[in-house]
């Protein structure tokens, strides 16, 4: 009993302990240091990319990471895989210290850098066999591990393509594909749906929840994609300036915001300004284009829908849209800045 909530509270190194997080993060501090001016560079002052970085990921889970850009969660993957070093803190996966032991990584984990040239001389079916290979699977077995997976992502067509021959969302997929093989029971993944099409990106999440479901395996996942998050994750820390500023399940996190809802008026071209209930909702709006963002109680937005949709603002309207708190709208609460981008949901810093 007294192990089991030793365990619990996390002070022992004991087996349950080991057991209970998948990945443990502490105190983890990375700073970039600084770098002078040269002649033709301007200085790049130093950067404090961690600070102070603290969570957990549980066994089996779809673990997300989301922040704008250069929130410092890209440095913390390279951490977490033991590319990097942290200057302070601790990283445990699997029960395994891997500050002290960072080659152990590779036995442990899958990596998919957000961006990697090291496979674009292979063929498709080339760059997931070696990788089969790499990680300890006999010529057979890679083979086979090849086949599934090129057949489960589609890939199968652009099987004998090099990968510097294919467009950028294929060679993405491809570079999912090679991460895939050889089972590891963590898998860590920067952006992997980045540049592909829905049906890729439908594919990708497939196989990567199969991994969880049939093998247990957890998933770290960086993403700035709030739509896919909400559907795919299990839980998420969201990131910024180097700091854990939030982590709950996307359900608990749209909670924090309360009742609050979502108006997107969007309009057929220049917004009727000289209609002052539009000029009065204008003051509140975040305004990109032709499109508005309010975020009102529900009765507040009610009567904001009747007010365009019933007078001389409905003509100047071209669509409008009430929805129930995002993860985007979380992170606006917590501070941030959203903004649409190509019709699809992304973050930027402030
Ligand atoms: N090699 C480096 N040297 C110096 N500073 C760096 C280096 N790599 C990243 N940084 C800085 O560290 C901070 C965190 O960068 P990081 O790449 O971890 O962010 P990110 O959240 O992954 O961003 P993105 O979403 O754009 O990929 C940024 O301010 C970035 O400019």
């Amino acid at each position: 009993m007294t192990g089991m909530r030793q365990a619990v509270d996390g002070s022992v190194e004991g087996v349950e302990t080991r057991t209970r997080a998948a990945v443990r993060v502490s105190g983890l501090v990375k700073t970039y240091p600084p770098v002078r001016a040269r002649r033709r560079a301007a200085a790049v002052p130093a950067v404090r990319a961690s600070d102070g970085v603290t969570l957990e990921v549980r066994p089996g889970e779809i673990f997300g990471l989301l922040g704008p850009n250069g929130a410092g969660k890209s440095t913390l993957v390279r951490q977490l895989t033991g590319l990097l070093r942290p200057d302070e803190g601790g990283i445990e996966v699997l029960g395994h210290d891997l500050v002290r032991h960072p080659r152990r990584a590779a036995r442990l984990l899958a990596y998919l850098a957000q961006e990697s040239s090291a496979l674009d001389e292979l063929t498709v079916a080339l760059a997931a066999e070696t990788t089969g290979r790499l990680r300890g699977l006999d010529l057979p077995a890679a083979r086979r591990a090849r086949d599934e997976v090129l057949d489960e992502l589609d890939l199968g067509p652009l099987a004998d393509r090099p990968l510097k021959r294919l467009s950028g969302g294929e060679r993405r997929l491809a570079c999912v594909a090679a991460a895939l093989v050889g089972e590891r029971p963590l898998l860590v993944l920067d952006e992997p749906t980045t540049g592909m099409d829905p049906y890729a990106r439908r594919a990708v999440w497939a196989a990567v929840d199969r991994r969880r479901a049939e093998h247990g395996a957890t998933v770290v996942l960086v993403t700035h994609n709030v739509i896919e998050a909400e559907t795919v994750l299990d839980r998420v820390a969201v990131i910024d300036r180097g700091r854990v500023i939030a982590c709950d399940t996307p359900g608990g996190l749209k909670a924090t915001v309360g009742d609050e809802v979502r108006l997107e008026l969007v309009w057929r071209d220049a917004a009727p300004l000289d209609v002052p209930e539009v000029a009065a909702l204008h003051g509140t709006a975040a305004v990109s284009g032709r499109r508005w963002t309010l975020r009102l109680a529900p009765e507040a937005a009610r009567e904001a829908v009747s007010l365009v949709t019933g007078g001389p603002a409905f003509a100047a309207l071209d669509d409008f849209r009430l929805a129930t708190p995002s993860l985007e709208d979380v992170y606006v609460a917590l501070g941030g800045r959203a903004e649409g981008a190509d019709g699809a949901e992304g973050l930027v810093k402030a």
